[in-house]
Order: structure tokens, then C-alpha cells, then sequence
């Protein structure tokens, strides 16, 4: 919907109103086509506005009309009308132009914005490319380069960035509507030839094809296999090859291409699902919407090792004052000259003032008396963390939320451990903890639902995609892992190498595979957990029997590995070797090779060709079975939650929309088929065996994945 105003007398005043962010459904177009009409056929009107309500100009075209078939007047034609209109047009631009609302706000003559405005052409992580002319538009306004470098990445820019940028004609710090009107009046009768983007011809760039040669390599690296990207450089090339009508027509064909992909549906899967986790219910019926989070003015963390540390910067930097305690004095001045440094980058990289003064250090736990909420983050030890719980106990003042960053041990153990096991939620980082964008927010059966929702809340503050879920041996992200590492090793002692593994995972989109991934994360660190799970045994027995541990085939390659001291790039060596302790560049070792064939030869495995569709079938396939055991377990409140867990904690390429979506893209039966395949051959591997979920989805004619939740039952999905 538009309204149609006249102010200052002579000022058309078109205000969108789409709640919340005034997406351009069909409803709105056709409001602005009216509007727009009755604006220049009125004799009175001399230049008009327009503006979008509730302080946001346009989130861009309403993404939930995408899956269905499109109604309403076209994007293009209406933005094309108010162009070649013969009154001024001025958009003001509060809040966000995004997407479409920027194309609509380039067919404009003129843009003024908001200090606080945020611009950008997005489409790109969604999946498809700016397809009502601003691929065309925005070259001819600021620059190829420019132009190439907002579209390929679609990041948001500032008010300020886009008035450098020439994006917008003024940027105000007061009311953008007023400000907009008075520019209005002040152009009325001017010529607008010069304001028309569209007639503009391309700004000449020397070297053009080196340009876009280099521009398109370096976003088929990042790209991963997302084919947007590539679409997106090959939009703005027409823009500055061709006449515009001719590239509008570019733009078209590209667009076609991607709107019914399935990296698009993928993406913006994606995108809701994101918004959807932020909406977490409990077994128990607790709800966001119906559980208030406790005030954090103050929060606290212990234990300053590499996840404190990072811990401390994410709180620091909502503005929240941290005590950070540390009992060792050398790691705590280590610690503080650390996080120092880390709020200082982060600080410049935002433009802002570092606020070291937020975070108070201490050797004494005593000093967390009056916080709100503590986050324990010492070493990975159950009996230390049961320590520490308690002390937190005595010392905090009541209702006092403790949080633990553990990764893997029992929360509702360590909640048992003091008077209030309501007031005890797990908070699990990954690292670095004020980069990466997950949180996993564990809760026990007796955390409150006032104790996730100020974690959740906390989360959200933090910038965090936070997800909610139950307590479990591993939580979802790491207990998912499990069968996908397993299955890793197995592929090796059958004939496969890590490069092999890698490659095929890498080509799938991961950013790295599971075997390059493990020399980064340390061998050792897997190795210690299997150690406490009483999985490792020493010395080499050999034969089948050696391969067999608690009733299941096991590989003790990794722990061989890790005897001799090969722990990854602390070492310089793992599964892969380094240049030296600590380098980051993996290459292939003749070492691992011959390693891998006596390894192989002591324990009569005979070397098989396997290929990568294998590798992804029972890596993949392992992993996502794991994610209907937990959906059945009720350890995970959707589907959505388990895939935004693995695209934004775990690397799963985001153009394959996460590990449950990708099954239902492949097909739950093929999953389910494949799946019992690799059981009958290997029925030593319990991971293999289907979940009975996956049974009864396939049962009941593998409905889409927003309907699971009706198969589930007990879960409360909200796709
Ligand atoms: C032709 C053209 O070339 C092409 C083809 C396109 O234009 S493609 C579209 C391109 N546009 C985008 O990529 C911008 C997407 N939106 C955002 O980036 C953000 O929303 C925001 C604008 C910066 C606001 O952030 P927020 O944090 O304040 O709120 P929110 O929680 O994110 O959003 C609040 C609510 O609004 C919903 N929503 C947001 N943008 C939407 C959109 N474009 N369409 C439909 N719904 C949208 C969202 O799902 C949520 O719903 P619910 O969960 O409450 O039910």
C-alpha cells in the first residue's frame, strides 16, 4: 500500500506502508503506480516525494512472494515511470534501501538520506542478482568498480559511505521526510535529463576486460560453487558494454537463470530461517514471546584462555561492563594485553572508540558479586567447571544467571551443582568467539525459560545468529559432527586420502574439509575427548578386532596420528604437513601416504577406488541422520535450527541452504536408500542405520520441509 499526500502545497507526498520493513509486494507496487499517476497529473503537485513509514524507506521486493507466481504491476516499468517522469522525484531515505528499495530510490532524480540509513543491493545472498535495473543503474552512477564491488558482496553501506560513493545527493542528521520536501521544493522546475541514471552512458573505465577478468576470478574463489556471484559480474559487465535497454535485457536472461535455482530457494531459506530461530520454543511449551528476559547491565567472565578472551570482547563490544577474572597473574596480563588489542582492531574496524574501560580484570572470583550474568569459560575439565559453579554459587548476588561455554559436557550436571539449577544455561562460542556468528544456547530440563530467554537475548545483542536447544552428549553442532569425522576415517582406511576426502568437500562448498579442518581445530583435541570416552587403546593390534571399540567399528587413525605428536598446524604436522608450527598452508605429505598404506596392509584392508560422490553420500548422509535423530530427540526445535547451526558455526556452503534442507533437496528416499546401502555394507556403523524419523517422513510421502513439524509432532517447527 501507498498514501498519497500533497504538502507544502505543491509537494506529492507517496509514503509506503508495508509493515514492518515495506517489502514492495503487490499491494504496494500498485500503490506507487496509483500514487505516482495522480502525483504528476496533479496541476498543483511541482516535485514529489517519496518515503516509507515506520522510519524505514524499503526492505526490497517481498521475498515471501518469490515462491509463488507474481501478481501486480512489474518492478521495472514502474520504476522506468517515475524516471522519465517531468516532475522531480526524491526519495528519503530513513532506515534501509535495500534491494529493490535502492532500485526504486535510483529511478528517483534525486535521494537524500538519513545519517543512520543503511543502502545496498543485497540480492546476491539471496541468491539472485539486482533484476529491476539496478545492475544497470547503479554502474552508470558511481563506477564499474565501485558498482561491481556493492553487487558482487551485497553489503549494506552507511549513509556517509554512499554520499562518498554518489549514491545519494544528502545526508541529514534531522528529519529526512522535511528535509526531502525542502530539496523538493528547491528543484521543482529544473530540467531532469541530467537526473535520469538510466540515459547516463557508462563511466568509461581504462582496461576494462583486465578489470573484470580479475573481479571475476576473485569471485569464483569466494564463490564456492554459488553461481550469484558470477551472475552479478556478468551484469554489471553489460551495463558497461551495452546500451541500457540492451543490458536491461541482460539483466533479464541472467535473473531467469538464478530466480528458480535451487541456490536461490537455498538462500533464502536461509534468510527466514534465521529469523525463525530467533523465535525458539522448549519441549517444555516455554516460548520467546512469552518468557522476559532478565536485565544485563553487568556481565562476567571466567577463565581468560582463547574462548574467555574472545567471550569478553563480544560482551565488551555491546556496551556492556565486563569483569574478567583469571587466577593465573601471567595469563591474566597475557589476557589483558590480548583483548586489549582485539577492541582496539574491532573498534577501528567499526569507526568507533575502543572501550577499554568496559572490561575490569581480576585474579579474584570474589569480584563478580553484582553481576548479572557470568559466563564460566576455563579448560574443558568437568571437575574444574564443577568448581568454579560452586564458587559462583557462594559468591553471586541471587538470581544471577551462570552460563557455561562448555562444548560438550553435561550443563544439567553442572547445573546440580548449586541451589538455583533454573538460573543455569550453557552459552557454547566457537572460535573465535567474537567472530564466529553462532551461539548455541543449551538448556537443561530445569534451565528457566527466563534463563534462555536472556541468553538468547544476550545472543542477539552480541550480533550472534543464536539458536536454542536442548542438553545432550555434543549439543547439535558437535554431535552432528561426530558421524561426519567417523565416516571421514573410515573412507581412508577403505582407500581414500585427506586430499581426496577434502576435495570433494571443498568442491561441495565447504570452505574446508573435514581433514584440513582438523589440522586447524588440533588433532589432539578430538583425540583427548575419545581418551575420556574410553575409546582409545594403546599399542598397534592389528585385524579386524583392533577396529571394533564399545561394540562399534572404530578408526584409530587419528589417534596413531596423534602418538606421533602430528597434531595439525601447532605441530606442522597432521593430516597434511606445514612449512613450520603455526603456518596455515596444507600440503599433501608422502609421510601420511605410506602411513596410510601399512596402516592399511597391518590391518588387511585391501585399497578400494572410491569417488566423491561417495565421500559426500556417507559424510553428508551420516551427518543429517544424526540431525533427524536429534529433531526426534527434540534436542533441536526445527530444521531451521539445525541449519542455521551448520551454515553459520559448522562452514556448510550457504547456497545449499544447510544439512536438512539439503536432504530434502536431494530427496528424503534417496537420503533414506543410500543411507540403508551403506548399512548393509558396513553393519559395524550405527551412525548408518536410518533415524526412524527419516523412516516416517519418507513413509508419509516426504512432505516439504515446512511441514516436518506435522511427522515430528512432538517438535514445534515453525517453517
Ligand atoms: C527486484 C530486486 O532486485 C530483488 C529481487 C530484491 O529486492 S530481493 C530483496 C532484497 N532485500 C533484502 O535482501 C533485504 C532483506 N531484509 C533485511 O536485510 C532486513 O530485514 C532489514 C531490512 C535490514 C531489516 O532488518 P531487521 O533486523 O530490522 O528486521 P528483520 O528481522 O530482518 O525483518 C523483520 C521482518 O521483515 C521480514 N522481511 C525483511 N525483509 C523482507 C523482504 N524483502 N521481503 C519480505 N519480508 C521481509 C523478515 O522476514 C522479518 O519477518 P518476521 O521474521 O518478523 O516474520
Amino acid at each position: 500500500m501507498a498514501e498519497y499526500n500533497r504538502v507544502s502545497e505543491c509537494v506529492g507526498l507517496i509514503t509506503l506502508r508495508n509493515p514492518p520493513v515495506n517489502a514492495l509486494s503487490a499491494a504496494v507496487r500498485q500503490g506507487i503506480v496509483d500514487t505516482v499517476e495522480r502525483a504528476l497529473s496533479d496541476p498543483n503537485v511541482k516535485s514529489v516525494v517519496i518515503c516509507g513509514q515506520n522510519g524505514i524507506f524499503c526492505g526490497g521486493a517481498d521475498i515471501k512472494e518469490f515462491g509463488s507466481k507474481m501478481t501486480g504491476p512489474p518492478l521495472i516499468p514502474m520504476i522506468h515511470a517515475i524516471e522519465s517522469a517531468n516532475k522531480p522525484v526524491v526519495a528519503a531515505i530513513e532506515g534501509s534501501a535495500l534491494g529493490g528499495g535502492l532500485e526504486l530510490a535510483l529511478g528517483c532524480h534525486y535521494r537524500i538520506a538519513h545519517s543512520k540509513a543503511r543502502l545496498g543491493l543485497p540480492e546476491v545472498s539471496l541468491g539472485l542478482l539486482p533484476a529491476a535495473g539496478g545492475s544497470q543503474r547503479l554502474p552508470r552512477l558511481i563506477g564499474v568498480p565501485a558498482a561491481l564491488n556493492l553487487i558482487t558482496t551485497g553489503r549494506h553501506v552507511t549513509a556517509a559511505e554512499a554520499l562518498q560513493l554518489g549514491i545519494v545527493d544528502q545526508v541529514t542528521d534531522h528529519n529526512t521526510v522535511d528535509a526531502a520536501v525542502k530539496f523538493a521544493l528547491s528543484v521543482a522546475g529544473r530540467s531532469l535529463d541530467p537526473r535520469r541514471i538510466s540515459t547516463h552512458p557508462c563511466p568509461q573505465q581504462p582496461d576494462l576486460d583486465a578489470l573484470f577478468e580479475e573481479v571475476m576470478q576473485k569471485v569464483r574463489q569466494s564463490a564456492r560453487g554459488a553461481i550469484a556471484p558470477i551472475a552479478c559480474v556478468q551484469a554489471v559487465r553489460a551495463a558497461a558494454t551495452l546500451p541500457y535497454a540492451q543490458g536491461m535485457e541482460r539483466e533479464r536472461e541472467l535473473m531467469a537463470t538464478l530466480f528458480t535455482s535451487g541456490q536461490a530457494r537455498a538462500l533464502q531459506y536461509c534468510f527466514f530461517a534465521e529469523r525463525a530461530v530467533g523465535r525458539w520454543r522448549m519441549p517444555s511449551g516455554a516460548r520467546w514471546d512469552t518468557s522476559k528476559p532478565r536485565p544485563v547491565h553487568k556481565a562476567a567472565v571466567i577463565g581468560l584462555g582463547t574462548m574467555g578472551r574472545g567471550i569478553t570482547v563480544a560482551l565488551a563490544q555491546t556496551g556492556l561492563s565486563v569483569i574478567a577474572v583469571e587466577t593465573q597473574e601471567k595469563q591474566l596480563m597475557e589476557a589483558k594485553q590480548a583483548i586489549s588489542g582485539m577492541l582496539e582492531r574491532g573498534a577501528k574496524r567499526r569507526g568507533v572508540a575502543p572501550a577499554l574501560d568496559r572490561v575490569i580484570y581480576s585474579q579474584n572470583i570474589q569480584a563478580v558479586a553484582d553481576v548479572d550474568l557470568v559466563i564460566e569459560a576455563v579448560f574443558e575439565d568437568i571437575a574444574l567447571k564443577t568448581k568454579v559453579f560452586q564458587q559462583l554459587s557462594a559468591v553471586c548476588k541471587p538470581g544471577t544467571l551462570l552460563c557455561t561455554n562448555t562444548s560438550a559436557l553435561d550443563v544439567d550436571q553442572l547445573a546440580s551443582e548449586t541451589p538455583n539449577p533454573e538460573l543455569v544455561v550453557g552459552m557454547h562460542f566457537f572460535a573465535p568467539a567474537h567472530v564466529m556468528k553462532l551461539l548455541e544456547v543449551v538448556y537443561g530440563p530445569r534451565s528457566s525459560p527466563q534463563a534462555v530467554a536472556t541468553a538468547m537475548q544476550l545472543g542477539k545483542k552480541m550480533g550472534k545468529a543464536s539458536v536454542a536447544v536442548g542438553n545432550c552428549r555434543g549439543f547439535v553442532g558437535n554431535r552432528m559432527l561426530k558421524p561426519y569425522i567417523e565416516e571421514a576415517f573410515f573412507l581412508l582406511e577403505e582407500g581414500a586420502t585427506p586430499e581426496l576426502v577434502d576435495q570433494a568437500l571443498e568442491e561441495f562448498g565447504f570452505s574446508m574439509g573435514v581433514f584440513r579442518m582438523s589440522d586447524l581445530s588440533g588433532l589432539d583435541v578430538g583425540w583427548r575427548v575419545r581418551k575420556g570416552d574410553g575409546l582409545v587403546e594403546p599399542g598397534t593390534a592389528s585385524g579386524r578386532s583392533a577396529r571394533i571399540r564399545q561394540g562399534r567399528r572404530y578408526s584409530p587413525l587419528g589417534d596413531l596420528l596423534c602418538e606421533e605428536g602430528r597434531f595439525g598446524q601447532k605441530t606442522g604436522r597432521g593430516w597434511y604437513q606445514y612449512d613450520k608450527p603455526g603456518s596455515r598452508v596444507a600440503r599433501s605429505d608422502p609421510w601420511l601416504h605410506s602411513f596410510l598404506g601399512a596402516y592399511r596392509a597391518q590391518h588387511g584392508l585391501v585399497a578400494r577406488r572410491i569417488d566423491h560422490q561417495e565421500v559426500l553420500e556417507r559424510c553428508l548422509y551420516a551427518l543429517i541422520n544424526e540431525g533427524f535423530h536429534i529433531l526426534d530427540d527434540g534436542i533441536a526445535a526445527g530444521p531451521e535450527d539445525i541449519d542455521v547451526i551448520y551454515v553459520s558455526g559448522y562452514g556448510w556452503p550457504r547456497h545449499r541452504g544447510g544439512p536438512m534442507f539439503y536432504a530434502n533437496m536431494v530427496g528424503l528416499a534417496k537420503v533414506l536408500e543410500r543411507l540403508e546401502h551403506y548399512q548393509q555394507l558396513h553393519p559395524e556403523v550405527p551412525h548408518l542405520q536410518p533415524s526412524s524419523l527419516l523412516r516416517r517422513l519418507v513413509a508419509s510421502g516426504s512432505p516439504p520441509i515446512h511441514k516436518w513439524g506435522e511427522v515430528i509432532k512432538k517438535l514445534h517447527s515453525q517453517l
